[in-house]
């Protein structure tokens, strides 16, 4: 939005060449501080390029290139940011910042994108040969019935995407900003919606956070941004403030001194200045295809569908032609012929899935605060047979606090802490860290208690913690001591330790032979292995210096002793654990903490660590060799976030459903490995937004409700389709075999129709099923080839019961009328098929056996519905209408007696199918 002002763009801004570090991989603050009024004022002039084409992907635009001040006044902003009215007036005028491609789609936009469904087409080409030879009575069923599925399907849609849409809301992103409540008061930092923001708006970046619109860096602090979504690149590069950016720099397609919208802060922090939102973005140029890799629910579900929209292409051919030669008959089978492809199409299905998931989701948000922010991925969390999750805040409560500071002898000792609080508080307060990290604040308030003041020091630079080196530096100045600086780092034992010469102990600095190393990592083990979590403390001091410091600097320093501190279990996990254990989904904790700490925290909670591994074990390995050396182990320790993605990927390519839950920036490669990713309210902008689902809380006792919300959908779609399918293969067997044994056609192609649109609508109520027990215990998988035995065995069974239902309906009627009269035939066999149907709903319901457990009202409704239709419409005016009179009394009553027989088989396969089902 940033050309807007170009009205009064000047061509005689003045402007400063650059004079910054190119790459630095480590910033110190002072040097990339870009504020103006700090005395850094650009000097020489140059000309600027006046009004530019909006940015375009080709040099970053003239944000790129003017000084800081220029951008600030050109924006009438400043570095303490707008005030609260001039955002206001802001947003009214130039609209929120929403990128337009995430707008909802239209209603009559969904209906069209239904017609392009598969099912529709095929009905749509039958209904066109139907039409072809004059047959107007089927081809108007037929389009009744494509326009009634697509407008439940594309309401249903819609509805779905409404609701959807609410719920993501409640867990959009948000952005620190810092504004003015008038022009004199001073600017406060808060968390406004993303859209709310405004170009000149000052917004704060930390790691995690969703870079929010276009931006200009003012400070940064060990900034690194990951920029995949708009390069493809997927290291994270970093960046910096420029005050007064060369051509060079500013022609770059991503200027170090910019960040875009659509990328990520991988490390680091930053304040930055927006310069374009909404659809001016970068981002809403130019967005990237999201594809996804399709669920093997998906794959399951498209295979049958395809197999079956095979089998009805085949269909009236063969019907033509088995008719043709055994009955001479010509075309004008062609109707009948149709009517029975038409029969065997599921074409509810889309409906069903949307509804059923669309219920499953609603109930889980009200229930238990889960959003499902991707529909699909219920199903996908239902059939989820691995679960991997981090330590920190899942297994415990990410509250550690300080239990005790030791020296390297394993003594007590208060220097060790104090020099913790002095890196922690100086990282803190230097990199102006959004959040601070749960170690860092128990630090610092341990210390508080102490007394120790790290303000004694003067902060001179920081490098925060990085989840890959795993340490945290801070570089101060002792008052007095001009020439020196103090380095104070703490992080990880192995890690601190592979950069110290000598160790502090009884006032002597030794060197730190590898005896004493071995020593050291011994005194952490044995603290890891009662619970603690565990940071190593070291010190180097340095001639003082005003270049940036990198981690290249972090060399010789002199180890101090350890901080142990106490993290308590999260008080859901252990039963959470069991539950999970019990739904038959195998749990691994993949952690970047000490292989000690988190063997303990899985002991404690009743999960048997089994042998620990450690990510650096695993390095060489990849592929099946990495599955299976991780499928034996529960703990996978001291992963880096690639270590993470690895393992979770090995997972799902040796064939295994994998969810991995997940808060932190470490953990985003493996969320977008994974086949469901979940992650906690409280995580990361970026784990957040990517994420499939997102829990109220970090609480695995949700992750249970969830999964067993998405079984329950998932077993419903299945059960739609196994009703569905082998009812209708029943009816397709027993109409080719009636109309090659019967001298007329044995259902008109009307009553085919008729029959089926009933069918589907009765179907409409599995949407509301409560499965059974057995369809919870295990993970959901559609098994094409169970599944197509399955239908066959139960459409023969159909059959029989049709074939039955032919023997006494020819007896009914030749004793009581002396006659075969193709409407009484017709009229019986469509009250038995809808009675059939109504048994099949309500004994072959996902995962009960017959009779267990009373269907839920819609259901009931239902399959009332159906039966009184199935034999009240023959008998009703409606009959003779659709070719049908009312058969003789006697049928009814042996009717009754098939259909009683049918009954007993259909539980007694049922009980067997459930029986082997649960077995294999
Ligand atoms: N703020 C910090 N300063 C210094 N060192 C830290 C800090 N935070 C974590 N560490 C060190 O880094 C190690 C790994 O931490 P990391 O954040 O990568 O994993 P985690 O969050 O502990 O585990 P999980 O992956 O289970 O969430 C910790 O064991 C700790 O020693
Ligand atoms: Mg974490």
């Amino acid at each position: 939005m940033w050309w807007r002002w170009s009205g009064c763009w000047s061509s005689s801004w003045p402007t400063a060449p650059d004079t910054r570090p190119r790459h630095p991989s480590v910033t110190s603050v002072p040097e990339t501080t870009a504020v103006p009024g700090t005395g850094r004022t650009p000097s020489g002039i140059r000309d600027v390029p006046a009004g530019h084409a909006p940015p375009d992907g080709s040099g970053g635009g003239e944000p790129a290139a003017l000084t800081t001040l220029q951008l600030l006044r050109l924006l009438g902003s400043g570095p303490r940011g707008l005030t609260e009215e001039q955002a206001g007036d802001l947003l009214v005028r130039h609209g929120e910042n929403t990128v337009p491609a995430w707008r909802p789609v239209s209603w009559p936009r969904r209906f069209l994108g239904s017609l392009r469904d598969p099912f529709t087409t095929v009905l749509l080409c039958l209904g066109l040969v139907s039409a072809a030879v004059a047959s107007w009575g089927t081809a108007c069923v037929i389009m009744v019935l494509v326009v009634v599925s697509c407008v439940l399907r594309s309401g249903g849609e819609h509805h779905a995407s409404r609701s959807m849409a609410a719920l993501r809301e409640l867990v959009a992103t948000t952005a620190s900003v810092q504004r003015r409540a008038d022009d004199a008061a001073p600017p406060q930092t808060r968390e406004i919606p993303v859209d709310q923001l405004v170009v000149g708006d000052v917004v704060r970046l930390g790691p995690g956070d969703l870079v929010p619109a276009d931006l200009r860096l003012l400070r940064a602090s060990g900034l690194t941004v990951h920029q995949a979504a708009l390069t493809g690149e997927s290291a994270p590069v970093a960046k910096y403030a420029v005050d007064a950016p060369s051509d060079e720099s500013a022609g770059l397609p991503e200027p170090p001194h910019m960040c875009f919208q659509g990328s990520s802060v991988a490390s680091g922090s930053g304040t930055a200045l927006v310069v374009a939102t909404g659809a001016d973005t970068r981002f809403a140029a130019y967005r990237p295809p999201r594809r996804r890799a399709q669920s093997a629910f998906d794959r399951s579900v498209h295979g049958i569908a395809w197999t079956l929209i095979r089998f009805m292409l085949i269909m009236p051919p063969l019907v033509l032609m088995a008719d043709g030669a055994l009955r001479g008959r010509g075309l004008e089978t062609l109707p009948f012929a149709v009517a029975v492809a038409v029969g065997l199409t599921p074409e509810m299905l889309p409906v069903i899935v949307t509804a059923a998931l669309a219920r499953g989701a609603a109930a889980l948000a009200r229930t238990s605060g889960v959003i499902v922010k991707r529909l699909p991925a219920l199903h996908d969390l239902g059939a989820i047979d691995v679960l991997c999750l981090d330590k920190t805040g899942t297994l415990t409560q990410d509250r550690p606090v300080v239990e005790r500071a030791v020296d390297a002898r394993g003594r007590p000792d208060p220097d060790v802490l104090g020099w913790a609080a002095v890196n922690s508080f100086w990282t803190l307060e230097l990199a102006e860290l959004p959040v601070p990290d749960s170690l860092d604040e128990a630090v610092l308030e341990a210390a508080g208690e102490l007394a120790a003041d790290p303000l004694e020091y003067d902060g001179i630079a920081a490098l925060p913690f990085d989840p890959v080196r795993r340490v945290a530096t801070a570089v101060v100045r002792r008052p007095g001591q001009h020439g020196t600086h103090t380095l104070v780092v703490k992080g990880a034992v192995e890690d601190v330790l592979d950069r110290c010469a000598s160790f502090r102990a009884d006032g002597a600095e030794p060197e730190l032979d590898p005896a004493t190393r071995e020593h050291l990592l011994a005194l952490a083990d044995r603290g890891a292995a009662s619970g603690l979590r565990l940071l190593a403390v070291a010190v180097a001091e340095r001639p003082a210096r005003s270049g940036a410091y990198t981690a290249a600097d972090l060399r010789g320093l002199t180890f101090l002793g350890l901080i142990e501190l106490r993290d308590a279990l999260a008080p859901s996990a252990a039963a959470a654990l069991d539950v999970l254990a019990r739904r038959g989904v195998e749990v691994k904790v993949l952690t970047g903490d000490h292989p000690g700490t988190a063997a303990r925290a899985c002991h404690d909670l009743g999960l048997d660590p089994g042998e620990v591994l450690t990510a650096d074990r695993l390095g060489a390995l990849s592929g099946e060799a990495l599955a299976v050396a991780v499928g034996r182990a529960t703990v996978v320790a001291r992963c880096t976030a690639q270590d993470k993605a690895r393992i979770v990927t090995a997972l799902r390519e040796s064939g295994r459903s994998t969810g991995f839950l997940g808060d932190g920036v470490n953990d985003l490669p493996a969320l977008q490995a994974a086949d469901v990713s979940i992650c906690p309210r409280g995580g990361v902008d970026v784990a957040r937004e990517g994420a499939d689902v997102v829990l109220a809380e970090k609480d695995l006792t949700a992750i249970d409700g969830a999964i067993t919300a998405g079984r329950g959908s998932s077993a419903n779609i299945a059960a739609y389709l196994r009703i569905t399918l082998s009812s209708n293969l029943g009816n397709v067997i027993a109409m080719l075999a009636a109309g090659l044994l019967l001298p007329f056609l044995p259902m008109l192609p009307a009553q085919v129709l008729v029959q089926n649109l009933c069918f589907d609508a009765a179907q409409l109520a599995f949407a509301f099923d409560r499965p059974g027990p057995a369809a919870m215990r295990r993970p959901t998988v559609l098994r094409p080839r169970a599944f197509l035995r399955f239908i066959t065995a139960f459409g023969v069974l159909n059959a029989t019961a049709d074939m039955a239902t032919f023997a006494v309906l020819a007896f009914a009627v030749h004793t009581t009328a002396g006659s075969g009269d193709p409407q009484i035939f017709h009229a019986g066999w469509f009250t038995e098929n809808l009675l059939t149907q109504a048994m099949v709903m309500l004994l072959l319901r996902a995962g009960r056996r017959a009779a267990e457990g009373r269907a839920p009202g819609p259901v009931q409704l239902a399959v009332v519905a159906l039966a009184a239709v199935g034999v009240l419409l023959p008998l009703s005016p409606l009959g003779p209408l659709l070719g049908m009179y009312a058969p003789p009394p006697l049928y009814y009553l042996l009717l009754a007696v098939v259909l009683a027989l049918y009954g007993v088989a259909l539980a007694a396969a049922s009980a067997r199918y459930l029986r082997r089902s649960q077995g294999s």
